[in-house]
Parts: structure tokens; C-alpha cells; sequence
């Protein structure tokens, strides 16, 4: 066998390279951790989840402070968000979470961690700040990045990223956002509710749209009702610097043109791969827009290069990237006949209401040709809902046709909270009779998830066919009131 300096090379400590450093090192074998900005951590801790989910929260603290009279509370008007307040408390959680994630870390696993820009030299080497480094197996596991588009306009007027976003030095009074995918809503509400003045451009017709139109416009409907406007079915035809404020040019379904202006544009518009600069061509592992071509397996044209995370395209969420690295662990150390399976594949946009989803919706079922049913239950009939003012939403559960949960979505509060249970069930393939007859805390929101399915056995409980044997059996009269 050849002599090889490590075991297993992972470019890239994000979720995914991140994963599989920590196992690979804790299994014994010797680790390379190759990451190029100065920290470990990815996108998910530095520019996406953690810093989008600790602006939500400041975002909603302040909406609480400005609605008190909808719980009884009196009408108070907080002053203005000084945003580098908001930008220093989303790095002071970072940071507590970068410890889980520092060198230090994972050197006492066993991984060694180098910092530079590694560019393969063969099938098995790369070039590093001037040294060779060999390994028997590889993973790229470099993320994503956000598209920019050929917009006409884009290349010379300043625009935000999920890179700057979150560290602004000032709240924009306006903000103009392109794309309305989970980023766009998520940043769209929570800026909104900071006291920017906030309008998002869709190509489409649906916000969220790969979610069922019915939930998606119900999030838009709740977003419209706190001041964000959509304009939906409209491209971004050019953009502009004028100065001190930007130019948008939008252009409807009716061919109708509007300028719009704003004193800042965030890009939006979907992600793609972090490939430039690894040499990946010249060791023929193919790529496109999307990302690295892989297998099931996650193997590239070679077997012993594995890809992993946003880079490979497909569900780019920081659990599937650790799960995918999961997948990896399994292949390139025991060795083991795995493949990725993504049909429960778990997600939740955190907007307020929240969405979140699992398995089939009707979209997905519809388009895989998939028969089905929909049983769904409000958060309006939810007695800790309305106690907590949130009677916006609903769960939906569609069943295959032998009863069998195909998928569930839950579109209010606590949406990726409340999944959880239906991630064990259907995980677990349990028979729904099992939530039916489970006992749930009163009162809960989670109640919605015992109620969607009582409905359906409740319809089979309480009918005709089984009041007439009761009848035979026992003699009973029937109602004592009409
Ligand atoms: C604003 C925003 C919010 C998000 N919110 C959520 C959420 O709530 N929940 C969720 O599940 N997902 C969320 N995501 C998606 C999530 O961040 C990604 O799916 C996740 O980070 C992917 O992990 P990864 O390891 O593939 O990539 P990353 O976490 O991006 O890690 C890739 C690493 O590779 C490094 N790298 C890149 N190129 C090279 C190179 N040439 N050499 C060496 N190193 C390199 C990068 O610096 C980075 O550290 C969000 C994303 C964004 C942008
Ligand atoms: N809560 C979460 O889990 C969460 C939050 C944020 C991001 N993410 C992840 O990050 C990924 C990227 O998010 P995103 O919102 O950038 O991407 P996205 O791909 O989901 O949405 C991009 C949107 O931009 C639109 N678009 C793209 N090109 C366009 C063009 N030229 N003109 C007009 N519209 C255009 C698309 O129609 C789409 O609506 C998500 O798919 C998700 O996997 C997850």
C-alpha cells in the first residue's frame, strides 16, 4: 500500500468536514482538517443559521416590545435599533459556539487542523502554502456561496450577502431583497420588524416555492400584515448605484416597469458551490452550477474523493450536511455499503409563523404521481395557542393509501420544534394509533400533532356502523337531546 501522509484529508470545517474530521479522528484515523478563512465552523456558524437565528430573536424581542396592547400590556414605542448592539450580540454567540469548533478542539481528537487554500496536485496530493500533502482518501466539503447573477447593474453597485448582513454598522432604513427562498423571508421579517422598510422580488408566483402554495401564502399573508411587501411574478431587469441609496429596476408579468430605490439590496437568489481554486479539473471530478457530481454513495469519479454538503447541491441544510458526512465516516472508514437516502429529510424556514416540513408534501406527491390524503387541524382550535396569541397556521398530514403518513408539515409556532415528534415517527415507521393514544401534556402547541391524528380516527370511531353495534350489543337508546 502506498505511503500516504494521512489517512483521510478533509477540505473545509463546516458542518459536513467538520463531522467528519470529529469521527474519523475519534476512530483512529490520522486526520487533516484543511479550512481556508481563519476559523473553523462554515457558513452555518459564521454567516447562516447561528446569525440568522439570533437576529430572529432580537427581532422578535423588539416586535413584542411594540405590540403589548395585543396582550393586554400598554402601548409603548421602544427607540430606534442601533444595529451594531444587535451585530455584537450575534457575534458573542458565535463565539461561545466557535469553542466547540476551535483548533484546540479538534487537535485533542486527533485531526490536525491547517488553514490556507489547498489546490489538488494529483488523485491523492494537494499543494499547501508551499508543501505537498498526501492522503489516502479525500472529502470536499467546502459549502456554498451565494449566486450572483448576471444582473445588469449588480457588478458595480454594492449589494449585501449572507456574508455581510450580519454585520452591519447601521439598520438600513430601506432594504430591497432579491430572491424569496428561506434567506429572503427569514431576513425579510426580521429586518422588518428591526424598523427597516422592507421589499422582496420574486420571479415566480409563490414565495417559498418549493413549499405548498397554501401554507407558503399563508406566510406571506403574515409577513405583508407586519409591513414587508412582495412583489411576486417580477424580475429584476437592472440595478444602479446612485450614491446614497440603490436603484432597482423591476419589470412585472404585464411588462410593467417600476424603479424602485432603497438604501440597500440583499441578494438572495439561491447558492452555488465553493469550487473555484481546488484543481478540481485537473483531477477530472466533475462539477457544474450546481455542484460535484457524486453517487449515492457520495463517492466523485474517484472513489476514494469524497463530496459532502451545500458543495454537492441538494438539500443544503446544515443537518443533511452532517448526516452526509455521517454517510462518508461509514464509507471511507468501516468500510461499510451505505447510501444517502433523503426521504425524510427534515427542514424549517423560521419565520414567525414558522414552517416546517417533512416527507412528501403535496407538491412532491403530486409530481411523483403519488395518491393521497390530507388531514389537517388549525392552530386556531389550539387552547395553548391562543393563550400565547398564536392562532395563525396549521399542521398538515398527508396519508398514503393504506393510512400510511406520507408527510407533515406545520406551518405556526414552534414549527421545527413540533416536528420532532413526527421525525421519530416516521424515523421509527410507528403507527399512527401510537400518537393517537399517546398521552400529550395540556396545554401544549404539540397537542396539534395528537388532534391531526385523532381526527382521522375519530371519523372512523365515532360512526354510524359502529353506534348500530353498540346498539345491538348493548341496548343503547340514542341521543337524549335533539
Ligand atoms: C443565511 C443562512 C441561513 C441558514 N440557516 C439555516 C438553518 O437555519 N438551518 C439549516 O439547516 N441550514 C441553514 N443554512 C444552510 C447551512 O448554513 C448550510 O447548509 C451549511 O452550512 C452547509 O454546511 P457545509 O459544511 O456543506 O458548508 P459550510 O458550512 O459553508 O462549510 C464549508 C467550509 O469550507 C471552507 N472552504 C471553502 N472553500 C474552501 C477551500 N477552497 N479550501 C479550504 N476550505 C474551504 C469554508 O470556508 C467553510 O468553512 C443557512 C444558510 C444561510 C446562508
Ligand atoms: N431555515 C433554514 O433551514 C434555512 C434558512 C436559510 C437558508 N437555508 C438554506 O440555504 C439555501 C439557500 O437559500 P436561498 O434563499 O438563497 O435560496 P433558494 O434557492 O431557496 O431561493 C432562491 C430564490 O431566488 C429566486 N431566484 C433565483 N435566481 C433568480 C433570478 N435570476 N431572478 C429572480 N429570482 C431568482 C428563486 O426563484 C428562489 O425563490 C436554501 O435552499 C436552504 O437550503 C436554510
Amino acid at each position: 500500500m502506498a505511503d500516504y501522509d494521512y489517512d483521510l484529508g478533509i477540505i473545509g470545517g463546516g458542518a459536513a468536514g467538520l463531522t467528519v474530521a470529529s469521527g474519523a479522528a475519534q476512530l483512529g484515523a490520522k486526520t487533516l482538517l484543511v479550512e481556508k478563512e481563519a476559523a473553523l465552523g462554515g457558513d452555518c456558524l459564521h454567516y447562516g443559521c447561528v446569525p440568522s437565528k439570533t437576529l430572529i430573536k432580537t427581532a422578535h424581542v423588539y416586535h413584542l416590545m411594540k405590540n403589548g396592547p395585543k396582550f393586554g400590556l400598554p402601548a409603548i414605542t421602544p427607540p430606534e435599533v442601533d444595529f451594531r448592539q444587535v451585530a455584537a450580540r450575534i457575534q458573542s454567540v458565535i463565539s461561545v459556539i466557535q469553542k466547540h469548533d476551535s483548533v484546540a478542539r479538534f487537535c485533542k481528537l486527533g485531526a490536525q487542523v491547517e488553514f490556507g487554500n489547498p489546490v489538488f496536485t494529483d488523485e491523492h496530493a494537494m499543494q499547501l502554502g508551499g508543501k505537498s500533502i498526501s492522503a489516502r482518501a479525500w472529502v470536499i466539503a467546502t459549502g456554498s456561496s451565494a449566486t450572483i447573477p448576471p444582473i445588469a447593474g449588480l457588478a458595480t453597485t454594492p449589494y449585501l450577502t449572507n456574508r455581510d448582513i450580519f454585520s452591519l454598522e447601521r439598520l438600513p432604513a430601506t432594504l430591497i431583497i432579491l430572491g424569496c427562498g428561506p434567506i429572503s423571508v427569514e431576513m425579510a421579517q426580521a429586518f422588518c420588524r428591526l424598523g427597516s422598510k422592507v421589499t422582496v422580488i420574486q420571479r415566480s408566483d409563490q414565495i417559498l416555492s418549493k413549499e405548498d402554495r397554501d401554507m407558503a401564502e399563508i406566510v406571506q399573508q403574515a409577513l405583508e400584515e407586519e409591513g414587508v411587501t412582495f412583489l411576486l411574478n417580477t424580475s429584476v431587469v437592472r440595478v444602479a448605484d446612485l450614491g446614497n441609496e440603490r436603484e432597482v429596476v423591476v419589470k412585472n408579468a404585464a411588462g410593467v416597469t417600476t424603479r424602485l430605490k432603497g438604501e440597500a439590496i440583499l441578494v438572495a437568489m439561491g447558492r452555488s458551490p465553493n469550487v473555484a481554486g481546488l484543481g478540481l479539473e485537473k483531477i477530472d471530478v466533475p462539477f457544474d452550477q450546481r455542484g460535484i457530481a457524486v453517487n449515492r454513495s457520495l463517492r466523485t469519479s474517484h472513489r476514494h474523493i469524497y463530496a459532502a454538503g451545500d458543495v454537492i447541491g441538494g438539500y443544503q441544510f446544515t443537518h443533511v450536511a452532517g448526516y452526509e458526512g455521517g454517510v462518508v465516516l461509514s464509507k471511507a472508514i468501516f468500510h461499510l455499503p451505505k447510501k444517502v437516502d433523503y426521504s425524510l429529510v427534515p427542514w424549517c424556514t423560521y419565520t414567525h409563523p414558522g414552517l416546517a416540513s417533512i416527507g412528501l408534501n403535496e407538491k412532491r406527491a403530486q409530481k411523483a404521481g403519488i395518491d393521497y390524503t390530507v388531514w389537517s387541524e388549525e392552530f386556531s382550535n389550539n387552547d395553548r395557542g391562543l393563550a400565547e396569541g398564536e392562532s395563525v397556521g396549521r399542521i398538515k398530514l398527508l396519508l398514503g393509501r393504506r393510512g400510511k403518513p406520507l408527510g407533515v408539515q406545520i406551518l405556526g409556532p414552534q414549527a421545527g420544534e413540533l416536528l420532532g415528534e413526527w421525525v421519530a415517527v416516521m424515523n421509527g415507521g410507528m403507527s399512527l394509533s401510537k400518537i393517537a393514544s399517546a398521552i400529550h401534556p395540556y396545554p401544549t402547541l404539540g397537542e396539534i400533532n395528537k388532534r391531526v391524528v385523532g381526527s382521522i380516527f375519530s371519523k372512523k370511531i365515532f360512526s354510524a356502523p359502529v353506534r348500530k353495534g353498540l346498539k345491538f350489543f348493548f341496548g343503547f337508546r340514542g341521543p337524549a337531546c335533539k
